[in-house]
């Protein structure tokens, strides 16, 4: 330390740029009250449920928490990393986070990855990044198409952390890639290869995004929009018909009414209608997940296999595949230009 500083100066560390993967977030255990932990921060984020607190507090408190977290534990349990005795979601953005390191290694960039609910939490993430010397940090909610429930609260989990902060660093934000060429294209060929790798020939691609209330809509969320323009721009990237590829909105909620056609009607109805073969992938998500692992994946193919359907292949997520990483980076590092 230099001799102008009195003895009590705090350390200086060298400045860094920091990059933070966001994702939803994920219970840290199978069991009921891991679970319940989880859905209750979930649940009682406004974002997210926007039913007034007076009425919502006590459906949450006494119906929903004390009955879904065994449902929903039990669903986990199907799906649970057995080997890391971990939460997919989880292993999958850490990867994420550490396949991106690796990728910007050589720019001395800092990159971690934080959960908007649960572990590791977004304030604990930018603490960490605070202390070592992250002066200018880049938010990155991985959620191609933008929602408030989703990107809106992930960058509000950051900003209220950073409130508490005595040196703040300066912050930027990744918009929505729901339209991005590079995305576009890294799905467009997850899908045709994808397609390629089976062994029957599908007679219909569902493209299943993750549903909300359409009073969302309504007012005002752009997402139903930007899931339908993904999968316009796919289908114009493949130069498939409009009849090969379709928009469906899966993982309902409650009994009000949520963005249409819902996936499991669907799958329900399109044997009926000579569709016998499908392919389905879930481009909402950057990472597989309860709800594309255990709801589309095993669900959705119990569902359409009753319902007299012959073959149903899920494709999955781009993960931490290489182009899915290259996607990732490229957006990353024209995000961060006059910075780095
Ligand atoms: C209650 C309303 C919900 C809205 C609106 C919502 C939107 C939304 N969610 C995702 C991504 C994920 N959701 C996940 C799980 C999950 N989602 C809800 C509810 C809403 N989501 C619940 C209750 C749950 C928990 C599981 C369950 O009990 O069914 C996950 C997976 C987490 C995991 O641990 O694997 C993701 C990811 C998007 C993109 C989205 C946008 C509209
Ligand atoms: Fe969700
Ligand atoms: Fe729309």
């Amino acid at each position: 330390m230099s001799d102008h500083l009195p003895p009590s100066h705090p350390s200086v560390v060298a400045p860094k740029i920091g990059v933070v993967l966001l994702n939803l977030g994920t219970p840290d255990a199978t069991d009921f009250w891991s679970v319940r932990r989880y859905l209750k921060e979930f649940l009682s984020d406004p974002r997210v449920i926007e039913t007034p607190k007076w009425l919502w507090w006590p459906i949450l408190n006494l119906v929903i928490l004390n009955f879904r977290p065994q449902k929903a534990g039990h669903a986990y349990a199907q799906i649970w990393d057995k080997e890391r005795n971990e939460s997919p979601l989880r292993v999958i953005t850490r990867g994420q986070a550490e396949a991106l390191a690796e990728r910007m290694s050589g720019d001395g960039v800092m990159v971690e990855y934080a959960m908007r609910y649960g572990n590791p939490s977004t304030q604990s993430v930018l603490e960490k990044m605070q202390k070592a010397g992250c002066q200018k940090i880049l938010l990155v909610p991985l959620y191609p198409q933008y929602s408030a429930t989703t990107t809106a609260t992930a960058n509000d989990k950051a900003f209220d952390a950073l409130k508490a902060m005595r040196w703040q660093p300066a912050v930027r934000t990744t918009p929505a890639y729901f339209e991005d060429a590079k995305y576009i294209e890294t799905l467009g060929n997850s899908i045709r290869d994808g397609v390629a790798a089976l062994d029957f020939e599908p007679d219909l691609v569902i493209t299943s995004y993750h549903g909300m209330p359409v009073e969302y809509l309504q007012k005002g969320d752009p997402y139903h929009c930007q899931c339908h323009k993904t999968t316009r721009l796919v289908r114009e990237y493949l130069g498939w018909p409009k009849e090969k590829l379709m928009v469906t909105f899966q993982s309902r909620f409650g009994p009000t009414e949520w963005l249409q056609p819902y996936t499991d009607k669907t799958l329900e109805e399109l044997p009926g209608r000579g569709i016998k073969k499908v392919a389905i992938l879930a481009p909402a998500f950057s990472a597989d997940c309860i709800e594309t692992l255990e709801e589309i994946a095993m669900g959705g193919k119990e569902t359409f296999l009753h319902a007299g359907g012959e073959k149903y292949a899920y494709i999955p997520c781009l993960n931490d595949s290489p182009a899915g990483m290259e996607m990732i980076e490229d957006m990353v590092r024209r995000e961060l230009k006059g910075w780095l």
